[in-house]
Formats: structure tokens, C-alpha cells, sequence
């Protein structure tokens, strides 16, 4: 039956929680579809430190579906979830881009699992309305080639801005890094050994271990503009949410000088962007790689037991993943992979003694 803008509303009653649990992946292998295989790491040079072949990331994204014998529903958006009151559950009405069919799921649990890095976040810059040049947010970009000879300046150095420097940079962009913060940069070696260690020892020896690895790998790169925060990787993203950064191989070329360091952004005239403490450049296009908003609450419409305004939870981790009437939420308390596990865990352990 028509409605809105849509084609049919198909009634179905086989939501599992699964499904919800799996949307962020669902949105994963959509994106791998259309974008992901000209993302970045995909497209560097065979010899970058951390290349990996595209057919190798798509196979273990089909082994995982298989392990886990997950049911993904592709190329579909959640456009609302509403609780019930009356019938006691969730009501999702959800819109399958291939087919342009809408699809009605009811389910007695909703897991939202869309994740903290949804809208892109562009910060306000005085000036930035009126820059000559491109500006494009870290999300959008698929490669460095239409900036070959160009002048590229990529604000923010998490890991999406150190990896887009690295691949901007091999494409023949004269490009330069905005790092306004201390970072923590690692190996994914380093990173791994830490996230095993502090499962059996106790965060600030891991952490004291993993600055000394990293500092033994990089040196000292505080002339080079990267100072380390005062507190360690695991306590950092604990904290505060910040990821360390894994090296592409970005910290080469930057002691070489092939990539320039600069402090924070003060203000932006035409093409020419000044910086604290430094002389003004001009450029050809800026790259925001400023990270991310969560977009759960456009979509969920009673979740107030739940999440802020802002999309995330409002109770202290660790309690952040319940809401009322079976909703729960998986990866937005700013714990990365290990508080995705935990998460992950609570609320299936959860379910699973309510269907007792
Ligand atoms: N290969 C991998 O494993 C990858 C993992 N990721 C993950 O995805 C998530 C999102 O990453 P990412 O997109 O890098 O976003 P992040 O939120 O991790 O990083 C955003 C960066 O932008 C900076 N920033 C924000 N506003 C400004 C501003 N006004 N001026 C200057 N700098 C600014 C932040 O600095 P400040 O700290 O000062 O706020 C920070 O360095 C992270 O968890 C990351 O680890 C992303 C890419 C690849
Ligand atoms: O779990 C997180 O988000 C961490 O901060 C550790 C981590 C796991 N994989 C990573 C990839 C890039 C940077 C940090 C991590």
C-alpha cells in the first residue's frame, strides 16, 4: 500500500535481535558494495606498511557472516523505531533501497548498534564559508588521485586523517597535517599486544609498556609537531573516547618532511588558512578528518530511557547499554572494540534471561 514517498509496507514478524545487533555491519558491507574498495587502505601501494589486499578484508567480512551465521538485510535504512505500548513491542519501519520497498519489523528487543561514528562533524572555523578552495569531509573521500600536484590540508590527525595524509601524500599532494592535541601514535602490533595484556594485567602497566614499545618504534616526534598525552593509550581511550593512531606509514613521511605538521587552525581568508603560532599557507582543498557524530536519536523515536539528545547513552558506562521495554545499545559508550565486546555480551546475556 502506498505511504509517503514509498512503494509498499511489507509486515514481517522474524526480527531478530541479531539483525539489529548487525545493522552497523549491514552498513559496512553496504558501504564495501558501493565505496569501501577505493577507501584508503585499500588503495595503497602494495609495499605500505599495513596495505591489506581488498579480496582478503572481503573474505573475512564473509567468513564472519558464516561463523556467526549472520542473516544481514543489505541496502536497507532504518527510517524509525517506535515502542508500543499497547502490543508491548518495537516497531521498525525501515526502507529497502534496492527494491524501494518499505518493510515493517516488530520485535519484542531492539539493539542499537548504528555506532558513535555516524554524520560526519565539521567543526564552525571562522572564515571556512568562504574558502576558495574544495572542502571535503574525511567520510567522502575515496582516494588521493584528484589531488595529485594539489595542495591538501587534512584537518585532524585520528586515524582517519593520518591514513588520508599517508594516501594524499603518495598520490603527489603536497599535503600538511593539522594536529592541534596530543596523539598517541602506535604500531597495530603494539596496539593488539595491549589490548591482550590488559585482559590478565592491570591498565597502567600495560600502558606503561605500550608508550615504551611505541616511543623504542618512533622516537621522540615532538620536534616533528606529535607530542604524547600524559596518560596512556588504554586509560586515554578509557577516559576520554580518543583512539591511539596506528602508523601507515604517515610518521615516515612526516620525518621526512614530505608531509608538514601544523598547529590549529585560527582563522581562513579566501584560500590562505592561518594557524596558531605559524605563518598562513594557502591551499587548494581541506579535508576534514574531525571525526563523527551518532545519528541514533533521528531515528529512535522513544528512546529516552536511553540516549541523550546527543545520540549517546545517558547513564555512566558501565550501565549505558539498557534502556527500558527491551532497548538496548551496543558501541556508543566511547569504549572501542573491547567495550563493543562487553557490550556485546551484557545485552545478549541479558536477552537471553528474559526469554527464560
Ligand atoms: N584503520 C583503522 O583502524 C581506523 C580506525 N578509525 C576509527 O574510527 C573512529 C573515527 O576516527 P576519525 O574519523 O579519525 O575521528 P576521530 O574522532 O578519532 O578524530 C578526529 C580528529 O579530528 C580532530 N579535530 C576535531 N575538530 C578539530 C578542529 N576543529 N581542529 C583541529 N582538529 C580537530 C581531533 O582532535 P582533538 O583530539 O584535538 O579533538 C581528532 O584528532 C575512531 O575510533 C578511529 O580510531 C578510523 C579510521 C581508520
Ligand atoms: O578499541 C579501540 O578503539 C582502541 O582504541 C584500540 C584499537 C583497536 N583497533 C584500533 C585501530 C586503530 C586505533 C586504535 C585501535
Amino acid at each position: 500500500m502506498p505511504i509517503g514517498n514509498f512503494n509498499v509496507i511489507v509486515e514481517r514478524e522474524d526480527c531478530s535481535a541479531s539483525l539489529w545487533r548487525n545493522r552497523a555491519y549491514d552498513r559496512l558491507k553496504l558501504h564495501l558494495a558501493k565505496e569501501f574498495c577505493e577507501l584508503p587502505y585499500m588503495s595503497y601501494p602494495a609495499e605500505a606498511p599495513n596495505y591489506i589486499p581488498k579480496d582478503q578484508f572481503i573474505r573475512y567480512l564473509d567468513n564472519y557472516i558464516e561463523r556467526f551465521n549472520i542473516r544481514p538485510k543489505y541496502h536497507t535504512e532504518v527510517k524509525s523505531c517506535t515502542y508500543d505500548q499497547d502490543k508491548q513491542c518495537w516497531f521498525t519501519l525501515a526502507h529497502d533501497m534496492a527494491t524501494s520497498v518499505d518493510v515493517r519489523y516488530t520485535s519484542r528487543f531492539l539493539v542499537v548498534a548504528s555506532g558513535e561514528n555516524s554524520a560526519e562533524n565539521i567543526p564552525t572555523i571562522h572564515g571556512l564559508n568562504g574558502f576558495a578552495g574544495e572542502t571535503i569531509h574525511s567520510s567522502r573521500y575515496k582516494s588521493g588521485t584528484a589531488y595529485s600536484r594539489k595542495k591538501v590540508l587534512v584537518v585532524g590527525c585520528g586515524n582517519s586523517g593520518m591514513e588520508i595524509a599517508y594516501d594524499l601524500a603518495s598520490h603527489g599532494a603536497n599535503t600538511t597535517i593539522v594536529v592541534r592535541s596530543p596523539v598517541h601514535v602506535v604500531t597495530k602490533e603494539i596496539i593488539r599486544c595491549g589490548m591482550t595484556l590488559v585482559q590478565y594485567m592491570p591498565m597502567n602497566t600495560v600502558d606503561d609498556l605500550l608508550v615504551r614499545m611505541s616511543n623504542s618504534v618512533f622516537g621522540d616526534l615532538s620536534r616533528h609537531g606529535i607530542v604524547r598525552p600524559e596518560i596512556g593509550p588504554l586509560l586515554l581511550k578509557a577516559k576520554t573516547g580518543r583512539s591511539a593512531v596506528i602508523d601507515v606509514g604517515t610518521i615516515g613521511l612526516i620525518k621526512k618532511g614530505t608531509i608538514k605538521v601544523v598547529g590549529n587552525i585560527s582563522t581562513i581568508k579566501g584560500n590562505i588558512v592561518e594557524f596558531d603560532g605559524r605563518k598562513a599557507s594557502t591551499f587548494d582543498a581541506i579535508v576534514f578528518a574531525t571525526g563523527y557524530k551518532s545519528t541514533a536519536n533521528t531515528w529512535l523515536k522513544n528512546g529516552e530511557s536511553m540516549l541523550n539528545g546527543d545520540g549517546l547513552p545517558k547513564k555512566e558506562f558501565p550501565n549505558h547499554w539498557k534502556g527500558a521495554n527491551g532497548l538496548y545499545c551496543a558501541g556508543l559508550a566511547k569504549r572501542g572494540l573491547a567495550g563493543i565486546a562487553m557490550d556485546s555480551r551484557n545485552i545478549a546475556n541479558d536477552i537471553l534471561s528474559s526469554l527464560h
